[in-house]
Formats: structure tokens, C-alpha cells, sequence
């Protein structure tokens, strides 16, 4: 069984910055991960992480995500997958700094969707690379489109396609971002209280509070992020899913399936 773990933009950048990495955040994250793998050699763990102020604003400034016909000119696609890659560059050098053997896996050179939605992704690499307790890195990133043209693939739509649709079936996904999510965004609403557990009882009144991203994001904010983790939780037998804030410990934590002192699960 696998582990499935994103680094989210929102809290590996400064999303109201411009290609603000928060490199010392990366950092303890990067700690936190070898932290837990030596703590428990059998972890196989999947990374991902978000685009953060790298591709979405490029992918905003020249509408990637709507698409773009064929004879258009494609220099945004171009600068969006650049920056998700200098992003990318980071992470994956923070996490082999701090003693773990992770291995970027751009997804896009493998990745193909229509209307937006991934309908072929070559993920033979991820499985080989875990094969050899590696650690592989995807990202959110770019893709060619074969109704629009072009669109955006989000990190959460990543590791979907990889517990529905690959031989990886996920145990845990950990989402690091938000302390948890609450009852509206708290960042908009001071009275928002944080929701412990989401199951079939509350998410329809989850989903109505949640909202979109506070800065520029082309794949959704949090109710699109509830989405698509609900219908994971719906579909793959036992998966928990946990959203939890930056600190190092309490991803350390996630990761070796310990009781969380904050933050929210999602499960059946
Ligand atoms: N009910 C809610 N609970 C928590 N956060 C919420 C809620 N509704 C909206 N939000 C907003 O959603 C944001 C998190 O979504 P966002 O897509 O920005 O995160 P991310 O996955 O870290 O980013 P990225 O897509 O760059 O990886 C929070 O910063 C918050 O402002
Ligand atoms: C904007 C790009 C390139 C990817 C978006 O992925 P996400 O940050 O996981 O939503």
C-alpha cells in the first residue's frame, strides 16, 4: 500500500508573490519526509506538490486551462510548464538535501487529457521508481489537450488518475496546506471553525462552505479539492485522506498513520 503526500502551493509559496518560493517551509516538509522514512523504512511515499505563484499565473495570464486552438501561438503553455519545473527544482533539491532519494517525474512529457480531464498518463516511471525506493516527485502541470487544445492538470487530479487508474492504490493521502479545512474559508470569514472528520453524514454542508483559492489558481481552491478527494474516499476501499497545516511534526505524523493533534480527515 501506498502513501500519497502534497506539498500544496499555498504553503510552499506566497501565492500573492510572483515565483515566491518559501524555501525554509520546503525545507522542514523535506525534513518531516525523511523524518518518517527512517522512522519507517517501508514507507513508499508518492510526492506531489502545487504550482503555487510559479505556474498559475502564467497559466492565468495567457488562459492555458481554457485551452488553445492549434495554429495559436503557444508561448504560455511554454512559460507555465518552465516555472512548474523551477518550482519542481526546489522541492526535489530540498528533499535530497535532507536525505531523501526523490526523483522529479514531469508529468506532462507522459500526460494527455481531454476537456480538461486526464485521459492517458505513462506512469510505469512512478512504479518503477518506487520499485527502487525512490521517492518520485509529480507536480501540477501543463498538458495537451485533444479537445481544447491545452489544459491544466492539477496535483489532486494527478494522484486521482494514479489511485483509480494505476496498479497504486493509496492507504493515506496527506494534503499539506490549510490547518484544516473549516466551515468557510477562514482566511475570508474570522468565525470559520475547523471540521475534525468529513464523511457521508456532513460533506454535502462541507462542500457548501468551502470555496476557491485566496490568490490566483486555475484549478479551483478547496471545493474542487473536496471534490475530487471525496469521490477518491468514495471509490478506493479503506483510503483516509487527512488535510493538515505546514508543521514538520504533524506531517511526520501523517505520514506514519499517528494520531493528529489538529487538522481534518476524510473518510467514509
Ligand atoms: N472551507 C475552507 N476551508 C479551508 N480553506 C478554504 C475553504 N474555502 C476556501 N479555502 C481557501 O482554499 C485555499 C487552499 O486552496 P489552494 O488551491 O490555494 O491550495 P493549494 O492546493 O495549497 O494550492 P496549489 O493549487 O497552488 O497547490 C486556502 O488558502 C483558503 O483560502
Ligand atoms: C498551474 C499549474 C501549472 C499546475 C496547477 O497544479 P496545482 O497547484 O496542484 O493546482
Amino acid at each position: 500500500m501506498y502513501t500519497f503526500v502534497k506539498f500544496g502551493g499555498s504553503v510552499i509559496t506566497d501565492k500573492t508573490g510572483r515565483e515566491a518560493a518559501d524555501v525554509p517551509v520546503i525545507e522542514a516538509l523535506a525534513s518531516a519526509v525523511a523524518a518518517a522514512r527512517a522512522a519507517d523504512p517501508s514507507l513508499a511515499l508518492v510526492l506531489g506538490h502545487g504550482s503555487g505563484s510559479f505556474g498559475h499565473h502564467y497559466a492565468a495570464r495567457y488562459g492555458v486551462h481554457r485551452g488553445t486552438p492549434l495554429d495559436a501561438d503557444h508561448t504560455g503553455f511554454a512559460l507555465t510548464a518552465a516555472a512548474a519545473l523551477r518550482l519542481n527544482r526546489i522541492v526535489v533539491d530540498a528533499l535530497l538535501a535532507a536525505g531523501v532519494p526523490a526523483v522529479s517525474l514531469q508529468p506532462s512529457a507522459a500526460l494527455r487529457s481531454a476537456n480538461g480531464q486526464i485521459t492517458d498518463w505513462e506512469t510505469t516511471p512512478i512504479s518503477e521508481a518506487l520499485k527502487r525506493r525512490l521517492v518520485p516527485v509529480i507536480h501540477g502541470d501543463v498538458a495537451f489537450d485533444t479537445a481544447q487544445g491545452t489544459a491544466i492538470i492539477s496535483t489532486e487530479a494527478l494522484l486521482s488518475f494514479l489511485a483509480l487508474r494505476s496498479p497504486l492504490q493509496p492507504r493515506r493521502i496527506v494534503l499539506v496546506g490549510e490547518a484544516a479545512v473549516y466551515t468557510a474559508d477562514p482566511h475570508r470569514d474570522p468565525s470559520a471553525q475547523p471540521i475534525p472528520l468529513i464523511n457521508r453524514a456532513n460533506i454535502g454542508q462541507v462542500l457548501a462552505g468551502a470555496g476557491e483559492s485566496r490568490a490566483a489558481d486555475v484549478t479551483g481552491g478547496m471545493r474542487s479539492k473536496l471534490e475530487l478527494m471525496w469521490r477518491l474516499v468514495e471509490t478506493v476501499p479503506g483510503l483516509e485522506v487527512y488535510l493538515i497545516g505546514p508543521q514538520p511534526a504533524l506531517l511526520t505524523a501523517a505520514l506514519l498513520g499517528q494520531p493528529l493533534a489538529s487538522g481534518t480527515c476524510i473518510r467514509q
